[in-house]
């Protein structure tokens, strides 16, 4: 075994570690707006509205073209492929909209999940064939950064082995060569809450998927500065007892401080089908645990941002504004958490603590 190894340029390792300090910047997160054609079906078909192209370009558009206010609690957002290449009603294409407010655009990179043949219902996620060339064009297109989302599923006998690897390397792999094309690589490894386990059951499941994560990313080179994790939140599954958010927060920074790197810079979590107001909770209880926390830990929700827009919305010209509105509101209460200042129930919304979970949901 030869450790031999050419780190990135100064000038690459520069841009890569700005662009991420940058998305974690004190009081802001990232709006996740890349639901696939089919996700983003199921989100509108929620509020009776058809999931044609121009129904998901209306309302991307009015996402995007929220005060800029949105800039001071909202850093990046990811895009979806075709979101990328989509305009506004005047023309402007949304990539500008948003960088003018200053918001960075990102990107989801991967294709999808699929089986791991002969496991017990677990999955890999596919996407890195043609990575290299469809980052170098996402960057010249505008994005400095991308998102990779890996699944995995506790059950009896899951996470496998098999699973616990082969995600941790497809991550690494893809992080490698996002950095390769200046792109800073969001790093998602997704724990699903469903189940009736405990929080220590998903605790240690996160523990063990994490250090598997940073050791793949270590053989494959990835410079860690340049780099921002997308977890879970340490919770007990859907279906068990559920915890206080001081319980959960211990939790989840205590998985993180056992594996995640100091030089990680920053930990945007997914929201994963709390409530608007649990997962806000949650986050700014994590952010008030007493126990060192070199990493900023901020949101990259997405129905945690867009729950109550869409239903403020509901597919009507009319109910831009009050969907606009739904967002600020959700923006600013997660930024307080990411200080560990929201004060619960102090901000409510259309979509009120419904839970945004959808039991054995197929991504
Ligand atoms: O199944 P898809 O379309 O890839 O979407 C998965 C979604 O999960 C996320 O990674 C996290 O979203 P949540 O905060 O809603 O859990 C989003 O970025 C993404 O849109």
């Amino acid at each position: 075994m030869t450790t031999y190894f050419n780190y990135p340029s100064k000038e690459l390792q520069d841009e890569l570690r700005g662009i991420a300090q940058a998305i974690v910047a004190p009081g802001k997160g990232i709006l996740a707006a890349d639901e696939s054609v089919s996700t983003m079906g199921k989100r509108l078909q929620d509020i009776g509205v058809e999931n044609s192209d121009e129904n998901r370009r209306a309302y991307r558009q009015l996402l995007f073209s929220t005060d800029p206010k949105l800039a001071e609690n909202i850093s990046g957002v990811i895009l979806f492929h075709e979101t990328l290449y989509q305009k506004a009603d005047d023309g402007t294409p949304f990539v500008d909209i948003l960088k003018k407010k200053g918001i960075i655009p990102g990107i989801k990179v991967d294709k999808g999940v699929v089986p791991l043949f002969g496991s017990e219902d677990e999955v890999t996620t596919q996407g890195l064939d043609d990575l290299a060339a469809r980052c170098a064009q996402y960057k010249k297109d505008g994005c400095d950064f991308a998102k990779w989302r890996c699944v995995l599923k506790i059950g009896k006998n899951t996470p496998s082995y098999q699973s616990i690897l082969e995600n941790a390397n497809v991550l690494a792999r893809y992080a490698s060569i996002c950095q390769s094309q200046r792109i800073v690589p969001i790093v998602e490894p997704e724990v699903l809450p469903d189940g009736d386990h405990d929080l220590d059951r998903a605790q240690k499941v996160t523990e063990t998927v994490l250090a598997a994560v940073y050791k793949a990313l270590s053989d494959h080179h990835v410079y860690l500065e340049g780099t921002l994790l997308k977890p879970n939140m340490v919770t007990a599954g859907q279906s068990a007892k559920k915890n206080t958010p001081q319980e959960i927060g211990l939790a989840t920074v205590l998985a993180l401080r056992r594996t995640v790197p100091a030089a990680v810079t920053g930990v945007t979590f997914l929201s994963g089908g709390q409530s608007e107001e649990e997962a806000t909770v949650n986050l700014s209880a994590i952010n008030n645990v007493p126990l060192g926390r070199p990493w900023a830990l901020t949101f990259s929700y997405g129905r945690a941002l867009q729950a109550s827009v869409l239903k403020a919305w509901g597919g009507k010209k009319e109910n831009i504004a009050a969907g606009q509105n739904e967002l600020l509101k959700r923006a600013r209460a997660n930024s307080a958490a990411s200080c560990g200042c929201y004060e619960a129930g102090s901000v409510s919304g259309a979509a009120g603590v419904d839970t945004l979970h959808v039991d054995d949901h197929r991504y």
